[in-house]
């Protein structure tokens, strides 16, 4: 399946190599009017692996994520993802390089789910507005395999059975996984995921999670995972970074992070204690949190 999923649906064309390259983010610094929201902070993705970045909230994730995927540009250091430097460029060069990214809010509400897989393979496609607007044979062969690559993608994740369903009626834990193989058709070589089991039953998040340790282990793609289940987090992350108010407080492995009284006390102590998003206590978010999966 790996590399089925690798596999160049651009005729002569390799749009990227095998290699997953390391995300460096160093001294990265965003602000907004007089507010610091990222204060040099620094932390680097190991390829193939799953890097959790954590903090309580206003703590600067959705920020790093914007920056990373190019949507708001930093006001210092730099972004490396192998050899090429992500802060100058805009949204679909860094998509072009290799890096996806799912939203922590579902907009998917129109057309099937193959439609809006079909949506994924857009910066895949070589042939051109012509070819594919008048059915050309280049156009017609390469929409084909597109096709064919979506069938691939939703079976990895499950979805193959309702391909042709529209996203409207899908439970809300597949709508998620939509958003979720959505970005897989991208062939991404780093899948940025924010909060990507937010609002789900725990059923769903088992279920989820699994899906996302198996595109670690299956694919070797490398993750950025934003999410406030520390359970979750704890469980499949090999490494965390711990923000807090735009500063980077910890990091290493969950067991190391977990222990870490600057961290417990990020959670625990202060305004931010409180998740605002699910309005639970900041107990229940803290980094030793046990719910599953
Ligand atoms: N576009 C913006 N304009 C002004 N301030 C912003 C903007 N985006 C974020 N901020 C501020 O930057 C800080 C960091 O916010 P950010 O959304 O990055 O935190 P977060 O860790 O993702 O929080 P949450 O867990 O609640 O999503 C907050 O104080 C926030 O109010």
């Amino acid at each position: 399946m790996r590399d089925l999923l690798r596999r160049p649906v651009r005729a002569g064309a390799t749009r990227h190599d095998d290699g997953v390259p390391t995300l460096a983010v160093e001294d990265v610094t965003v602000r907004f009017a007089g507010l610091t929201a990222l204060d040099r902070v620094r932390f680097t993705v190991e390829p193939g692996t799953i890097h959790a970045l954590i903090g309580p909230n206003g703590a600067g994730k959705s920020s790093c994520f914007n920056v990373l995927s190019g949507v708001y540009r930093a006001a210092g250091g730099s972004v490396r993802f192998g050899d090429a430097e992500l802060t100058a460029l805009p949204p679909h060069r860094i998509a072009a390089l290799g890096v996806a990214r799912t939203f922590q809010n579902i907009v998917l509400t129109r057309g099937t789910v193959a439609d809006n897989l079909m949506l994924g393979r857009h910066t895949l496609t070589g042939a051109g507005f012509a070819a594919t607007a008048f059915r050309l044979p280049r156009g017609l062969r390469e929409q084909r395999l597109h096709r064919e690559r979506v069938g691939e993608v939703a079976a990895f994740v499950g979805l193959d059975a309702v391909l042709d369903t529209p996203v409207s009626l899908l439970p809300y834990g597949d709508r998620k996984r939509v958003e979720l193989a959505r970005a897989l058709c991208m062939e991404p070589k780093l899948l940025l995921l924010d909060e990507p089991v937010a609002g789900m039953n725990t059923t769903e998040r088992v279920a989820m999670a699994r899906t996302i340790t198996h595109i670690r282990d299956a694919l070797g793609i490398s993750v950025l995972i934003v999410e406030h289940d520390m359970g979750m987090v704890m469980r499949m992350a090999d490494e965390v970074t711990v923000l807090d108010f735009g500063r980077r407080i910890g990091g290493g492995s969950p067991e190391t992070v977990q222990r870490d009284p600057a961290v417990v006390q990020a959670y625990l102590g202060g305004a931010s204690a409180v998740d605002t998003t699910t309005g639970a206590s900041a107990e229940s978010t803290a980094p030793h949190a046990e719910e599953a999966p």
